[in-house]
């Protein structure tokens, strides 16, 4: 529990998008103690502010209005092509609180023209904030005060560990690794339970072998011990493992994951040239 969390007025924090990754921070400060009641999302989905309200109490509406006003930190949690329109139509409502943005690309400096406010912070989580197991990296404008930064390191530590990044460049880096991280992994996870159930296992059963030899693996490499070397250890020779991994290495799937990364990267620097051409 947070102390200065369940001091929170009613209000205090205002969300801009109720959808996936809001509802997983939203559900990350209640479980750090901020009452319900110091939370107003804004969302034009009926259903989801329906059900922000009912899972986890909040205040909710659905285009901005004066309860902005009494918001100290305003989360943009919107996708990034709508986050230039969605400042317009909350200017009017904001005093002048602390913004803190998780849209993918959208540089501070543009948010911060946006704004007209130097009170800005980036920060990029991913999905396993959902259970409170995010990476997140945080970085800020350079006029950002150093309150500001503990604020939203506190915000953001609700859901997962956080760490600070240098720059917007660095931001979409991790944007690349770890904000669609998660995605890496269920396709892997897809792909892998798809093979084994090609070599005979039922759905469920692949599903339980799957999630079991992961979740295995990743408690091991926790030692500390070099990835490469948990790998060889598994690796008999001329035995079945690599076999195995002689495939991977013609399918070139190393090489396939350094692109995929590259992509990301490159997409997310895409979305920060095209906001800034709109500045
Ligand atoms: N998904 C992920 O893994 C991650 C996403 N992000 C970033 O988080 C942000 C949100 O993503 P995510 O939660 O997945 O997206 P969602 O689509 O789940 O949520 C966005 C919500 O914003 C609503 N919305 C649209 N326009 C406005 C507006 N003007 N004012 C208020 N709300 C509006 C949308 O409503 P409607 O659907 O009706 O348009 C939707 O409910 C994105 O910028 C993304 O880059 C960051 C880290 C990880
Ligand atoms: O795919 C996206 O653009 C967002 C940002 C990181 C994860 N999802």
């Amino acid at each position: 529990m947070n102390s200065e969390f369940s001091k929170a007025q009613a209000g205090s924090y205002a969300f801009i998008g109720g959808g996936q990754m809001a509802t997983a921070l939203i559900s990350g400060l209640i479980r750090a103690g901020l009452p319900p009641r110091a939370i107003v999302v804004f969302d034009p989905d009926a259903a989801q502010q329906e059900r922000l309200h009912a899972s986890l109490g909040v205040d909710v509406g659905g285009r901005v209005d004066d309860r902005l006003a009494g918001a100290e930190v305003v989360v943009w949690a919107v996708k990034p092509q709508v986050l230039r329109q969605a400042v317009q139509q909350a200017s009017a409502h904001l005093r002048a609180p602390l913004h803190i943005s998780i849209a993918a690309g959208i540089r501070c400096v543009e948010l911060s023209g946006w704004l007209a406010s130097a009170r800005v912070i980036r920060a990029m989580p991913n999905t396993s904030a959902l259970v409170g197991a995010s990476v997140t990296g945080l970085t800020a404008a350079p006029e950002a005060a150093a309150a500001d930064r503990r604020v939203a390191q506190d915000v953001l530590a609700t859901t997962g560990h956080c760490f600070w990044v240098e720059s917007d460049e660095r931001l979409n880096a991790v944007t690349a690794v770890s904000g669609s991280g998660p995605a890496y992994v269920f396709h892997f996870l897809e792909a892998f339970q798809a093979a084994a159930q090609a070599v005979g296992f039922d759905e469920v059963t692949a599903r339980e072998l799957v999630l079991k030899t992961v979740a295995g693996a990743v408690q091991q490499a926790q030692s500390g011990d070099p990835f490469g070397t948990l790998r060889e250890r598994v690796t008999s020779r001329h035995g079945t493992t690599e076999a195995a991994l002689a495939q991977l290495d013609a399918a070139r799937t190393a090489q396939a994951l350094k692109d995929a990364v590259a992509a990301a990267c490159t997409r997310a620097e895409a979305l920060s040239t095209e906001f800034a051409q709109q500045a």
